[in-house]
């Protein structure tokens, strides 16, 4: 890569080593956990702390491979608000694995006592969790497969329990296992899926893992939007970088996260870092105002023709559902959040949802919706309901998702649904014109909701306006 203007990296490569394993090589992380480790890099810090990177998804073979061709380094360009874009390498993964190709030598490198981190950033999905009683499941083909084989696992839980297993009979302490995705007490969650599969695969490994490895919990923010084949002509323009993946990214950035690391970790606080005892408050904040605003946007933007986040967060009816939403709805199902202003951070994500240089389009918002709207809006829900607090803005919102999982559009093009239960999702919305509530009647998302009033009424009452007179309508009822 040659680059004009681009900061590089101001340490020696090739005297740092590896200290995280991190599953999940996407744009999230390289946007943020290895751009703070290279911040400490920068500074001379951490430099036993570079990453690994491992895919093990069929498709990670592209991040691979272009990875490899530029010996891991790749440019991370964020959008400011005014049109500037400021650029710089990154050069702490230093290492990229794909599973698939050599499971042992995966395996191997966390089972190295270097390693004392093995991160993930594997999207919420990836923990293989039923999302209304948040259980392990055991029937995942996958998972049966790799309980099967330990000696060629194709999951992240069978490499991670092969490695903690190795690890244990030579003696050598577990590494921490650090969840950076968007799941409320994600740590938690981590933490029973391994010990889970471990459970399944030996008791007593499963034992030692529950007694010995540490899950912290943490909250993650910045908005990393899919890189664009127009994102790597521009940069190349731009900067003189020719980069097969670089990753694009709004400025803003936060990173809470729970101090529990017994083999240590880079100090994270000095780049940033919020390191706390008791990350909840954040999470629950984050998720709930941020993330499920994003969803709030998703559906009704994409049914009402905007294509991305910015279009639908400056039109006064989504500012409108927005507002009333986090207010109304979501903000008293919150605890206090220390030193953070409320009003001052749903203004700013506003602010930030309306950044017309980052480019985040409503699809990547609505792609996976069966594993966010449980995680992120349905606990909003919930708690409300049992309050008896008001759940109109976030039942609007569900039935926007109802309506968008029909498949069509407003004008009669059709929606490409992205989603792992994606048929499931189509199929229960073509059942709503003879039975409304079909959507929500899966409990193994919705739980009892379609039984109870106070959530079915804004609900049909949205559905019906967003089938009869459309995404617009619907938000204007809304707000009247
Ligand atoms: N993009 C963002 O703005 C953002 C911000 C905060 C947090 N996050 C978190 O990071 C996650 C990833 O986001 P991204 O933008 O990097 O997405 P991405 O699509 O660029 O990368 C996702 C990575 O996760 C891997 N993955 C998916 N399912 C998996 C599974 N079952 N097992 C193992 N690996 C699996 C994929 O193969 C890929 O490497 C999100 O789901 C979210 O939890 C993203
Ligand atoms: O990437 P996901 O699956 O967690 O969800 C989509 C967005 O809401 C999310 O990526 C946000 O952009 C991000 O959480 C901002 O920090």
């Amino acid at each position: 890569m040659s680059a004009s203007g681009v900061k590089q990296p101001q340490y020696d490569r090739s005297s740092t080593t590896v200290g995280i394993v991190h599953f999940g090589v996407g744009g999230f992380h390289r946007a943020h956990q290895a751009m703070v480790v290279d911040t400490l890099m920068n500074e001379g810090k951490a430099l036993d702390w570079a990453i690994c990177g491992v895919g093990v998804l069929p498709h990670d073979r592209a991040m691979r491979d272009a990875l490899a061709a530029q010996d891991c380094l790749y440019t991370l360009v964020l959008k400011h608000e005014d049109g500037t874009r400021e650029a710089r390498t990154i050069g702490s993964i230093k290492e990229y694995l794909f599973a698939p190709d050599d499971p042992d030598r995966v395996i191997e490198r966390m089972a190295d006592p270097a390693v004392r981190i093995v991160s993930l950033t594997i999207t919420e999905g990836g923990y293989n969790t039923n999302q209304v009683t948040g259980e392990f499941d055991d029937g995942n083909p996958d998972v049966v497969a790799d309980l099967a084989d330990g000696v060629r696992p194709r999951t992240v839980f069978g490499l991670v329990t092969e490695a903690l297993r190795r690890r244990r009979q030579r003696g050598v302490a577990p590494f921490t296992i650090m969840s950076c995705d968007n799941i409320q007490g994600n740590g938690g969650v981590a933490a029973r899926a391994f010990t889970r599969f471990a459970s399944l695969r030996d008791p007593e490994l499963g034992d030692w893992i529950e007694r010995n490895v540490s899950f912290p919990n943490s909250m993650v923010d910045r908005i990393t939007p899919v890189t664009t084949d127009e994102d790597r002509q521009s940069i190349a323009a731009e900067f003189s970088v020719t980069d097969a993946w670089p990753v694009v990214a709004e400025p803003f950035f936060q990173w809470v996260l729970e101090d529990a690391f017994p083999l240590g970790r880079p100090p994270y606080e000095e780049a940033g870092v919020q390191v706390v005892g008791d990350v909840e408050p954040y999470e629950l904040m984050k998720l709930r105002l941020l993330n499920a605003g994003h969803q709030a946007i998703a559906y009704f933007g994409v049914l009402a023709g905007y294509t991305y986040a910015h279009e639908a967060a400056r039109d006064p009816l989504f500012v409108g559902l927005l507002r009333r939403y986090w207010s109304q709805e979501a903000r008293p199902t919150l605890r206090p959040v220390p030193g953070v202003d409320l009003d001052e951070y749903t203004d700013e994500l506003l602010q930030r949802f309306g950044n017309e240089y980052v480019r985040d389009t409503l699809a990547r918002l609505a792609t996976d919706s069966s594993d966010r709207i449980p995680k992120w809006l349905l606990p909003v829900v919930r708690d409300q309901l049992a309050a008896g607090g008001e759940v109109d803005a976030a039942a609007a919102i569900v039935a926007s998702w109802a309506r968008y999982a029909e498949g069509v559009d407003e004008t009669g093009n059709p929606i490409s649904i992205v989603d792992r239960y994606a048929a499931e999702r189509h199929a229960a919305a073509l059942e709503q014109a003879a039975d409304p509530l079909a959507f929500v009647r899966d409990e193994s998302l919705f739980g009892s909701l379609a039984a109870e009033s106070a959530f079915t009424e804004p609900y049909l009452r949205t559905l019906a306006l967003l089938q009869a007179t459309g995404a617009r309508a619907a938000l204007k009822a809304l707000a009247d």
